[in-house]
């Protein structure tokens, strides 16, 4: 796929601030004139915000690993073709609040399914394009819950509600994540304080560009 643009996504456990920071970030990119989009995954896009539905529905409980995990790269697909590789075309930055690290992280890793299994599914959906850029927003899974909890602002989904056991592993198989992509993962403390978390995330993509 053609890429002039600049692929950034943000990873982490639920509740870590990724939305919050982004929306900063993308403001502050406007403001220096810079063309780029804010998206997210599931979702970004009308087919894949009704999978995400699907998906995050908590009266699914009966939904098995793999159609999770082939649900999430379907709405990764659409939302690929019809609004990121568009963009990346135009030379916008994309912000995209998750992509392809959720599902190794979350399917792959914490539901048992591998890796390996859930890359080999994803990459009959996005080819070859990966972010040029990843942060990964490092905090427990108990603060990010709590985060989560205590600002009652959204109702918890089905993956929201799943065990401090899968948000563990869920936490885990970012930490091996990021040992297999140095180059392209960076991490920043997510638990200080939201300014702190704004300026290091900004400090990240500004570097990026400048090397650009
Ligand atoms: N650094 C921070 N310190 C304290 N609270 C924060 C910080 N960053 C975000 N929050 C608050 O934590 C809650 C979760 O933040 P946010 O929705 O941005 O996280 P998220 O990573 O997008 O979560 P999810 O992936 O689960 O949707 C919000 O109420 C937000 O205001
Ligand atoms: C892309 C993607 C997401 N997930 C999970 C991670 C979260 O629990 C939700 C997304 O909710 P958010 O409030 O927008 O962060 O979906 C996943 O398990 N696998 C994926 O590929």
């Amino acid at each position: 796929m053609l890429n002039k643009g600049i692929f950034i996504t943000f990873e982490g456990p639920e509740g870590a601030g990724k939305t919050t920071v982004i929306a900063e970030i993308y403001k502050r990119l406007e403001q220096e004139g810079k063309k780029a989009i804010l998206t997210r995954e599931p979702g970004g896009i009308r087919i894949s915000e009704k999978i995400r539905g699907i998906i995050h529905d908590n009266e699914h409980q009966e939904m098995d690993g793999m159609t999770e995990a082939l649900l999430y790269a379907a709405a990764r697909r659409q939302h690929l073709v019809e609004k990121v590789v568009p963009a990346m075309k135009e030379g916008q930055i994309v912000l995209c609040d998750r992509f392809i690290d959720s599902s190794l992280a979350y399917q792959g890793y914490a539901r048992g399914l591998g890796m390996e299994e859930v890359m080999t599914i994803n990459s009959f959906a996005i080819g070859d394009t990966m972010p040029d850029l990843t942060i990964f927003f490092d905090i427990t899974p108990e603060e990010g819950l709590r985060r989560i909890s205590n600002s009652g602002e959204r109702e918890q989904n089905r993956l929201d509600n799943e065990t401090l056991q899968f948000h563990e592993k869920v936490y885990e198989g970012y930490q091996l994540l990021l040992k297999k992509f140095p180059d392209r993962i960076v991490s920043t403390d997510a638990s200080k304080p939201l300014s702190e978390v704004t300026e290091n995330v900004w400090k990240i993509i500004s570097s990026q560009l400048i090397n650009k």
